[in-house]
């Protein structure tokens, strides 16, 4: 942006678009003052996102400036709105004083600069943040370019918190790895970032998704970058990570480095997160099992909502955590099992601790505010409470503890005593949020300190004092010492008063000062020294508290480390604590886990559904048994039930609700259930009908056959698949051939465990074929012409799914129920839906048609190595030739 002379921006205009200038994607809050004030599209914009006016200042270039304004106190709220949006912001802050600024000369600006962008990843602020929802940035790195096979590595951060973890993966996996950690912000190195095989997740991620340059992610600097960061000569303690997480951890440091400038977040040593050791959940499922959020978006009515009886921010995004990264190792399993199981059987232990976490302080975020010198002394505050509610803890968890328990005491027991004796000694129980404001020293911890309060607090006594003496001797008894930050103290009284005192003897004395319409001001050699007194003083002892502040900071800052081993203790403690409460009041039993391939639930219930039957006080939730576990000790693969029944039946809650089972299981929780035995799952897919993506230009046809490809592309043995409805969105016959295949398939070559729904009650012929299936239906009672659902699941298959039952309870006209009977009952006695069930019979076997696919497969290859060959006649050639056929035929096979 460059003015012509007669239009030169003012010097702040000047300051303001250079900086502007730097920082192009952002929205630029400039301070000025108590406000951080936007010009030009920033205020456009950002006075349409928060409803603010939109008034000008100044002129650019001919044109009115733009401007909009923001409370600094009022701030945060702004930021909030701003980065829910999607916006960005950075924040230019004065870097010195403005009367500094004058003396350089009249019209010489502040100097001002960004001191941090504020992106949906890197906030850290309390305000910003839910308490129980960790909020992640997140980098993901490739290395071997395009070809396939190309090495991908995931880093990420919760700033809030100081947690960093790295993990590889593949194409494949990624966006199931990504949609377990649903990071708030997703940065990738720019030419990853046009590459078409991230355009959805780029897509899915909209602003949140960021370029940033390449040479962030540059794997020869990266480890150099690594170490630097966290002030070691080299990265040889920090444990063996690929080229690709080294590229993907780099990227990460480097972005903070963007984002924070010259702070310096408390992040944890990066910790691998292995391939494999999460169930793989990709984030189709998520969303159809409501994992998190309900369907709405919303936590509430999620399972996750539900379930979360946790009493501390840490646990509950311990939690989330767990919740969206089920684990596939029977031991890590056991293990959270037994903390939990000690936790039911010690009454007295678990509401002593739940007694104690429901108080504790979020000490992770404190910590983080800390280190990134945005902290104020209630986050110091913050970390005595967290290590007075640790050390009461550690103290309740007394005698024999299961293995995850023991060590979070241990980590407990751990923490530095002397850093809670120095908070205790220093800071007072009440504190300002801002430590300019002072007064969070605790009186008597510091004999300088308590000096300087003493004089400042008699120098005010002196100036009260005053204000009587001198009412006396001037005889005006309306005299009165006020104090306002622009004079400081001063003498005010009336302007007739006034004039006395500025006559005779007391003109010598009284120093007038102002005056105002009804008033004058004075003060005196006496008070101006009382004021300076008070002044000094106040100085001294605001200086004393700031140096105790930044030595209080340091000290908590060095035992980051230890503080935040703590914290994560503690929100274990929490997750098990909370997790046996939840298992108590509900009656949830301890599942088997192990590795087999069994998949056996005695009365099932649907944690979410339930609650919300308890809730409405209605019928109560039926429970329900379901058996995946292999037939027969010959069989080697699992189950697939085949669900068939009414609409309303209860079909969909019945497969769900074994999804849930196995996830809760796998995070090592109790379960909604009267027994259960798990064989590990290391795949879970769920999928439902009908999904809405038209915004993604896919009909919602195409979606399902997408996800259903998915599906039986990928499910290995140890899968668990929920299909609900495939093949309804489109005609009949397609649907019903499709669903068909899908389940042989399903049977013969993914052999995993499975649970299928269908209104295709054609499809329960299956089972005479397909020896590991069988057909379950919802039971229901017909009663007149209506039905009752009795939600029960039992053997064999329903023969009709009662649609027109339920449209007339949902109210479609008389009229059109009835024809609607009309209608079904030609249909049902012209169509062929006898011969249907034959005709499925006639198709050849499902093994069968995969073997003639396959020598189609094979007869239509073409294979010019095999016709070269067939051209070569050994007995004619030379040894020579021979060689030189050889060579050719190398040639072709290289171009292959
Ligand atoms: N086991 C159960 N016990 C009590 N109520 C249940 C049970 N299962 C389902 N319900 C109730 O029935 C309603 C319908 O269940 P669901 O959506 O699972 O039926 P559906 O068979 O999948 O229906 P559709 O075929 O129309 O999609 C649920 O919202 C719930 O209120």
């Amino acid at each position: 942006m460059s003015a012509a002379p007669e239009t030169a921006p003012t010097p702040m205009m000047a300051q303001y678009i250079e900086i502007k200038a730097a920082n192009p994607d952002c929205l630029l809050f400039y301070r000025m003052g108590d406000f951080y004030e936007l010009f030009f599209d920033d205020a456009e914009d950002a006075s349409r996102a928060l409803g603010i006016t939109l008034t000008k200042r100044g002129k650019h270039l001919g044109d009115d400036i733009p401007m909009c304004g923001v409370p600094i106190h009022a701030a945060d709220d702004y930021l909030q709105k701003l980065i829910s949006l999607g916006h960005r912001v950075a924040i230019c802050e004065q870097l010195e004083d403005p009367a500094e600024a004058k003396k350089r000369g009249s019209k010489s600006v502040v100097k001002r600069d960004v001191v941090r962008l504020v992106t949906p990843g890197t906030i850290t602020e309390e305000t910003l943040l839910e308490p129980g929802q960790g909020n992640h940035l997140m980098t993901v790195a490739r290395l071997g370019g395009k070809a396939k096979g190309a090495e991908y590595a995931l880093a990420w951060t919760d700033l809030s918190t100081g947690d960093f973890r790295l993990g590889v993966t593949d194409e494949g996996r990624l966006e199931a790895d990504i949609s377990a950690i649903e990071p708030s912000e997703l940065v990738v190195s720019d030419d990853l970032y046009g590459d078409e095989r991230l355009a959805g997740l780029v897509r899915r991620f909209g602003k949140r998704a960021r370029p940033e340059p390449r040479a962030y992610f540059d794997v020869a600097t990266a480890p150099d970058r690594i170490a630097k960061f966290f002030g070691v000569s080299t990265l040889d303690g920090f444990g063996d990570f690929s080229r690709a997480e080294l590229s993907a951890a780099s990227g990460l440091i480097a972005y903070l480095g963007k984002t924070q400038l010259d702070a310096r977040p408390a992040l944890r040593r990066p910790q691998r997160q292995l391939a494999g050791a999460a169930m793989e959940i990709d984030p189709a499922t998520r969303a159809s099992l409501e994992l998190t959020r309900s369907a709405q978006g919303k936590r509430q009515g999620s399972l996750l909502g539900v379930i979360d009886r946790t009493k501390s921010g840490v646990g509950g995004r311990l939690l989330a955590s767990r919740l969206s990264s089920p684990l596939t190792d029977a031991d890590g399993i056991a293990k959270r099992q037994a903390s939990i199981g000690h936790f039911i059987e010690d009454v007295s232990l678990r509401s002593e601790a739940r007694a104690h976490l429901a108080r504790l302080p979020d000490m992770e975020r404190a910590l983080s505010r800390l280190a990134l010198d945005r902290g104020g002394p209630r986050d110091l505050l913050g970390i005595r409470a967290g290590l007075r509610g640790a050390a009461a803890i550690a103290d309740a968890l007394q005698g024999e503890l299961p293995p995850e328990l023991a060590d979070c005491r241990a980590e407990l027991a751990a923490l530095p005593a002397d850093l809670s004796t120095v908070l205790e000694e220093l800071l007072d129980d009440e504190a300002p949020l801002l430590k300019r404001d002072g007064g969070f020293v605790r009186a008597g911890a510091l004999p300088e300190l308590d000096e300087a309060r003493t004089l400042r607090e008699d120098a005010r006594r002196f100036v009260a004092e005053l204000q009587g003496r001198l009412a006396e001797e001037t005889r005006i008894r309306s005299l009165k010492i006020k104090h306002n930050n622009v004079l400081g103290f001063f003498i005010e009284v009336n302007e007739a008063n006034g004039k006395t005192l500025m006559a005779g003897e007391n003109a010598d004395r009284f120093i007038h000062r102002q005056t105002l319409a009804s008033a004058m001001r004075f003060t005196t050699g006496e008070l101006a020294e009382l004021q300076e007194r008070i002044v000094n003083a106040g100085a001294d002892a605001l200086r004393i508290e700031l140096e105790t502040f930044d030595r209080l900071r340091d000290a908590v800052v060095s035992e980051a480390d230890r503080l935040q081993r703590a914290s994560a203790a503690l929100g274990a403690i929490d997750v098990a604590a909370s997790l046996a409460d939840f298992a108590v009041s509900e009656d949830w039993v301890r599942p088997k886990v192990d590795d087999s391939l069994a998949f056996k639930v005695e009365g099932g219930r649907h944690p979410v559904v339930e609650a919300a039957l308890a809730a409405a006080q209605g019928s109560s939730f039926v429970a329900n048994d379901c058996d995946l576990s292999p037939p027969g000790a010959a069989s080697e693969a699992g189950a697939i039930w085949l669900v068939t029944g009414p609409n309303m039946g209860g079909k969909s809650t019945f497969l769900r609700q074994n999804a849930l089972i196995a996830i809760l299981a796998q995070i090592g929780s109790y379960v909604p259930a009267g027994a259960a035995h798990i064989g590990i799952v290391d795949r879970l897919f769920s999928r439902v009908g009908a999904s809405d993506e038209l915004a993604e230009g896919r009909s919602t046809f195409m979606v399902e056959m997408v996800e259903t490809a998915a599906i039986l592309n990928q499910s290995g043995e140890r899968a668990l698949v929920i299909l609900d409805e495939i093949g309804r969105g489109t005609a009949t016959y397609d649907g019903l051939s499709i669903a068909f295949a899908a389940v042989e398939h399903l049977h013969e070559v993914n052999r995993c465990r499975a649970l299928f729904a269908t209104h295709f009650h054609e499809m329960t012929a299956l089972s005479e074929r397909l020896s590991r299936l069988s057909n379950v239906t919802m039971r229901v009672k017909e009663w007149k012409s209506d039905v009752v659902f009795l939600h029960e699941v039992g053997p064999g298959s329903a023969d009709r799914s009662y649609g027109i039952q339920v449209a007339k309870l949902a109210g479609l006209p008389k009229s059109v129920v009835s024809r609607a009977k009309a209608v079904l009952a030609e249909l049902e006695r012209t169509d062929q839906g006898e011969k249907r069930g034959t005709f499925l019979d006639d198709l050849p076997l499902f093994s069968a048609a995969v073997k003639r696919a396959a020598d189609e497969e094979a007869a239509a290859a073409v294979d010019p190595v095999a016709d070269a060959l067939k051209a070569i006649d050994p007995d004619v050639l030379s040894p020579r030739e021979a060689l030189e056929a050889l060579y050719r035929l190398k040639a072709i096979a290289a171009k292959e």
